[in-house]
């Protein structure tokens, strides 16, 4: 497994993996875990070289954001990622990435808007334009996301609609399920932010979650039920909740009342400075 750093050495790279098989990237920012172990897993059934990019990607991070203190582990990544059969690993620095004059970003209107869009201006115009320069330095056949962040796989798979791209094509953009901790927290490279007693509150929030849910699914009206959810969520010890909602799982509309359609369950919430996502699939009505 090889790890590069510099565009002109991954061209060649990249060429040498397609001449014997297709290729899969995963895009991650690094601190790997088992969630994203199970992306690797995934683009290893689908394709035959997998390729894992690892860049904290500034764009995608507001002023006041975590992009200093962002968990970085490159050794640790490496050795994960090799014991998983990885065949290569893309990790530019910023300067490689965005070299001077950078000037071109991608925004995907509408599905931005919402959730932590709203939360977080600019981050999907960060995430959206980041990925598709993945994709064109990658040219993978597949490319695979966690469901755990719903919205951003939403916003990916709208761009490669919309702007007609075939390598990948949307039908090869892949979401693997959230892997989560016995308690139901979801994986996440942020949650080394938590101290224990921190880590008490989160293991509340996929519980509180299921319960809403089960509130939605047997009848109560969405308004009541997701501000009880967030009122659970506060009494628990969340220091806040950026949002609860109720939203089309494709479109992501929100929704005040379910519709027949597939429907989500998005909720971000804060335990002092750190801020988790997770979301969970609610049937049907
Ligand atoms: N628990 C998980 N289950 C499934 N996929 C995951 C999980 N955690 C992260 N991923 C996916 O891994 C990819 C890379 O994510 P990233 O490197 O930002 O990790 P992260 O743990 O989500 O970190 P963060 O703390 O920034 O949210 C994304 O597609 C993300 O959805
Ligand atoms: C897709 C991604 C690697 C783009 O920087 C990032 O948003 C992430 O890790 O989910
Ligand atoms: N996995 C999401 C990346 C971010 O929060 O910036």
């Amino acid at each position: 497994m090889q790890t590069i750093n510099r565009l002109n050495t991954l061209k060649q790279a990249v060429e040498d993996l397609r001449q014997s098989g297709t290729v899969a990237l995963v895009p991650t920012m690094g601190a790997l875990h088992a969630g994203h172990v199970a992306l690797v897993r995934r683009a290893r059934e689908l394709a035959d070289h997998v390729v894992v990019s690892i860049f904290v990607n500034p764009t995608q991070f507001g002023p006041n954001e975590d992009l200093a203190r962002y968990p970085r582990d490159l050794a640790a990544d490496q050795a994960l990622l090799a014991a998983e059969g990885a065949a290569l690993i893309w990790a530019p620095d910023a300067a490689e990435m965005y070299p001077a004059g950078f000037a071109t970003s991608v925004a995907v209107e509408v599905l931005s808007a919402n959730y932590c869009g709203a939360v977080r201006p600019g981050h999907f115009a960060g995430v959206a334009t980041v990925v598709l320069k993945l994709f064109n330095q990658v040219r993978p056949n597949f490319a695979v996301f966690g469901e755990k962040d719903w919205q951003q796989l939403a916003v990916i798979r709208r761009m490669v609609q919309d702007l007609n791209l075939t390598l990948p094509c949307v039908e090869n953009i892949v979401g693997v399920p959230i892997v989560r901790e016995e308690d139901g927290l979801a994986l996440s490279s942020r949650n080394a932010y938590l101290s224990a007693a921190d880590r008490r509150v989160a293991g509340q929030l996929n519980a509180l979650m299921r319960r809403a849910i089960a509130q939605i699914e047997t009848g109560d009206e969405v308004r009541a039920a997701l501000t009880d959810l967030e009122n659970a969520l506060l009494a628990a010890g969340f220091a806040s909740v950026d949002y609860a909602a109720l939203a089309d799982a494709e479109s992501l509309a929100p929704l005040g009342a379910l519709t027949g359609s597939p429907a989500r369950l998005l909720v971000a919430a804060r335990i002092g400075t750190t801020r988790l996502i997770d979301n969970m699939p609610v049937a049907a009505g």
